[in-house]
């Protein structure tokens, strides 16, 4: 025998079904009004490119056809100085154009902005911070291997790179730099390409440009060609084969980190031989140089006539009129080859006959970086799949 109260709840139920219209009409309405979506850049082709290869069938060629003519972009890499010290790129963040240093080993994008102090702006372009943008409660605070860092507050603006857009990117505005961005006067920023798992924004991390973008490129990858002394690009959403010989050689990416994480599994100095070897290593073109485990180091320098690791400047160097042997590391069982003269990175100090390696110690930091000096002679692909991976190969 149902109890009273369930007896209640059955009669209510009825109650509600069997209302007259003249009832429902008496019962307060509501609407629920729809909020459009904000407007993403779409590329309809390039969805359904994904939903083909969803399900394992194989992409028409008229539709990779299609998604290919999608807002893919391309944008140029530009060194900072005469030694690539760093290389910049043109972004339109918020209406105005910022010349920021794309760095595959961060996840932030941040500019130098309007909150800052004055003094600290002047030589830079930067973010003209919108209050009817900022996202409130939100924060961010940054540091780099080298010490320098900076932090400020979030906005969601439109950032465009190469003609690719991200309506609603959160543009990190700093409020303070260190003292090594402010003397740095052509950086006006970074645009992090690493994974937003290591995004520092708070409470919520925030997602990077690629991951905004990367469902609208006909392909979810971007393609660095850093160069020796000359610029090279950013590609998004293709592959450029006039931009490298040979063969992509792939290899896979571990996450966990959230760099574009991988094992090279040997090496070898000039013509020698090849050392197996297990080098963990990241791809980062927001590091200027090519650090390794110091008996890799050790091996390299001991081909380089009065090469020395010196206290006095901190790493290795070597005459700068050396001959330096090519460098050649394996991964994915392709060798790749830094040739010798890459590996010369400057003088010690303006004017000095004494040079700094390109190739030093990566003791301290817990794992080898690719950095530019590894770069600027390769292609390499990085393609964020549901199993991402990087790809290299010889420009
Ligand atoms: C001038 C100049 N010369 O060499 C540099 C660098 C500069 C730029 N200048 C001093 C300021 C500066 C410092 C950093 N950057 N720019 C770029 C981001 N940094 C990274 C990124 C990363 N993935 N890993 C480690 N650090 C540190």
């Amino acid at each position: 025998m149902p109890s009273l109260a369930s007896l209640t709840a059955i009669i209510a139920l009825l109650g509600l079904v069997a209302a007259s219209p003249v009832d429902i009409q008496k019962r307060k309405t509501f609407t629920v009004s729809q909020v459009e979506r904000k407007q993403f850049i779409k590329n309809g082709a390039a969805q359904t490119a994904k939903t083909f290869r969803k399900f394992g069938v194989k992409v028409p060629a008229h539709i990779l056809a299609a998604a290919a003519a999608g807002p893919n972009g391309t944008v140029a890499a530009v060194p900072s100085d005469a030694y690539d010290s760093l290389y910049l790129s043109p972004v339109d963040v918020g209406g105005t154009t910022l010349h920021l240093d794309f760095d595959t080993g961060s996840a932030d994008l941040w500019c130098f902005s309007s909150l800052q102090a004055s003094a600290q702006l002047t030589g830079h372009d930067y973010y003209k911070a919108d209050a009817s943008k900022k996202v409130s409660g939100a924060s961010w605070k940054i540091s780099y291997g080298d010490g320098s860092g900076a932090s400020g507050t979030v906005y969601a603006d439109k950032v465009v790179v190469g003609g690719v857009t991200a309506t609603s990117q959160a543009v990190e505005a700093a409020t303070s730099v260190s003292t090594q961005f402010q003397q740095d006067r052509d950086t006006d920023g970074l645009l992090g390409l690493a994974f937003s798992s290591i995004n520092t924004v708070k409470p919520t991390a925030a997602k990077t440009f690629f991951d905004n973008v990367k469902a609208n490129l006909a392909s979810p990858v971007f393609a660095v060609t850093l160069k020796y002394h000359a610029a090279g690009t950013y590609d998004f959403g293709f592959l450029d084969s006039t931009k490298y010989t040979g063969d992509i050689t792939y290899t896979s990416v571990k996450t966990t980190n959230g760099f574009w994480e991988f094992t090279s599994t040997g090496y070898a100095v000039g013509s020698g031989s090849t050392t197996t070897a297990s080098i963990d290593a990241i791809a980062d073109t927001g590091t200027t140089l090519l650090y390794l485990p110091s008996a890799v180091v050790k091996a390299y320098y001991a081909k380089v006539t009065s090469a020395q690791n010196s206290n006095t400047y901190g790493g290795w160097v070597f005459p700068c009129s050396t001959t330096l042997p090519d460098f050649t590391l394996v991964i994915g069982g392709s060798k790749q080859v830094v040739p010798g003269k890459h590996i010369n990175y400057a003088p010690v100090q303006t004017g000095s006959t004494t040079c700094y390696g390109g190739i030093q110690d990566n003791t301290g930091i817990g794992f080898s970086i690719f950095g530019d000096i590894f770069l600027k002679s390769k292609y390499v692909v990085h393609e964020m799949s549901s199993t991402p991976r990087i790809g290299f190969a010889q420009q």
